[in-house]
């Protein structure tokens, strides 16, 4: 009886050193301008090639401008980093979506829209989000630069074995509620070290009723609670979605991929090291108030009192509290916010976008907001031009940018200035993650869209 994680894993195992790391071989390996400079130059340094060029993909993405992106990029860093990324696709034979390419995007969009992520692999890329392409019953995780080099020399990689957890959602969610609040609700209740050593497995209801853009936006967000990764068993909906992509297998290769997916599924009786149960109907939509993606409460709750932290967090607490402007018992309905951002590998997907445009239809953005939607992905802004979703985002005073990590992590010019409120639905709140000084609220994309339409901190459900 095994688990699906020890499933995958062991069909991976190439050796294992005695009570050692497991020498683990990888089918995708994915690379970003950030975390592979250096692991190319390590490469050039000891005379080595890259073993499987047809297992590497690379796209640019974090410091992508999201405007203009036909003309050169005026940041030097940028530019710099983006040349580099060019340079080496170049001299090492591997694909590269760069700037331009119309499968260009965020790296964990672009792999599952174009059909590189598949059931049963192993996913890696220097990039802690990987553990994205987990919602397609992978093994999916983040590797850190000298890993990089090491799997562009070797196909392989060493890494300790995790211990696993089961995460059961049981019943159906509330209206209004999304997987980003499933997940906010999640880190919440265990903190961001809470899944810390562990892969987890999501399971239930709630879960099998979920799409594939939702189950990837859950997946993203293990990392925030400490998680290596998490997956989720493949089932109909998998299949549908991988059926037909460009990468994905085809005709009796198709037939023979699909018999061996069906059996990717945790059997019964196999143990977790941990299990863990929650209601679904317990879920009301999130935000977060404080500077990690752990500090969650349902959007109209009020943020705990200073009685209500353990005495060791609460100079901390104190802290993040005063960054954010916010007081200790404070209800946050209401509150005027500056910045809306609709993008990133956890938000950046159609399913958001029509969640979005659906939701402001026929309103108006409120005056006082700068609302930055940024498509993960060039795939994504041509669907949002062929569904009219464009049309209704425009008549209601909005505007599209171009694909990339853009406010995510402000790395190009995409940054919220000190002091100001951001209703984001990327991932991560830390201190001046969004620009120096920058207040980052987490949030789904209908309590964005509520937030862009009255410029206040507002339940999606209340309209
Ligand atoms: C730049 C990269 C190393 C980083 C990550 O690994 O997560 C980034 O994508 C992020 O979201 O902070
Ligand atoms: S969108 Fe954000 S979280 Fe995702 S890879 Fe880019 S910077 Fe990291």
């Amino acid at each position: 009886m095994k688990t699906l994680f020890d499933k995958i894993w062991d069909a991976h195992t190439v050796s294992t050193v005695q009570d050692g790391p497991t020498q683990l071989y990888i089918d995708r390996h994915f690379c970003h301008e950030v975390t592979s400079p250096q692991a190319f130059n390590g490469l050039r340094t000891r005379g080595l090639t890259v073993l499987r060029p047809d297992k590497t993909t690379l796209t640019a993405d974090h410091n992508t401008p999201t405007i203009n992106q036909d003309q050169p990029v005026k940041d030097p860093i940028s530019r710099n980093q983006l040349d580099t990324l060019s340079k080496n696709a170049a001299d090492f034979g591997l694909t590269l979506y760069a700037l331009g390419n119309k499968k260009n995007g965020v790296v964990h969009i672009i792999g599952p829209e174009n059909g590189y992520t598949q059931p049963g692999m192993t996913i890696v890329c220097g990039d802690s989000h990987t553990s994205t392409h987990g919602a397609f019953g992978s093994i999916a995780f983040g590797i850190g630069t000298s890993e990089v080099e090491m799997v562009l020399a070797t196909q392989c990689i060493l890494q300790s074995r995790p211990k696993t957890m089961r995460i059961t959602f049981n019943g159906k969610l509330n209206k209004g509620v999304t997987a980003k609040d499933l997940a906010l609700y999640m880190i919440a209740q265990l903190t961001t070290g809470g899944a810390t050593g562990y892969f987890v497995e999501y399971a239930g209801e709630a879960i099998r009723n979920m799409s594939m853009e939702e189950r990837m936006t859950l997946c993203n967000l293990s990392i925030e609670m400490g998680a290596r990764g998490g997956l989720i068993a493949p089932d109909e909906k998998t299949f549908t979605y991988v059926k037909g992509r460009e990468f994905a297998p085809k005709g009796e290769a198709w037939d023979k991929a699909l018999a061996y997916w069906k059996t990717l599924k945790t059997d019964e009786g196999a143990k977790f090291d941990k299990e863990l149960v929650f209601e679904a109907a317990d879920i009301q939509p999130m935000i977060t108030y404080g500077t990690n993606p752990g500090m969650g409460m349902a959007v109209n709750d009020s943020i705990p009192t200073l009685d209500q932290i353990d005495e060791a967090g609460r100079i901390s607490f104190q802290k993040s509290m005063d960054y954010m402007g916010f007081k200790p018992g404070e209800k946050l309905e209401g509150k005027s916010i500056d910045y809306v951002f609709l993008g990133s590998c956890t938000n950046g997907r159609i399913e958001d976008f029509r969640a979005f445009t659906n939701f402001i239809k026929g309103k108006k953005k409120a005056e006082n907001v700068v609302a930055w939607l940024v498509p993960g992905s060039w795939m994504v802004e041509k669907q949002i031009r062929e569904e009219g979703l464009y049309d209704i985002l425009i008549e209601a005073g909005f505007s599209l940018r171009q694909p990339g990590c853009s406010a995510c992590l402000a790395m190009n010019d995409d940054k919220v200035p000190a002091g100001k409120y951001a209703i984001s639905t990327s991932n991560r709140n830390f201190e001046g993650r969004q620009g120096p000084g920058a207040r980052t609220i987490l949030a789904g994309p209908l309590v964005a869209a509520a937030a862009a339409i009255t410029g206040k901190i507002t339940d999606p459900r209340t309209f």
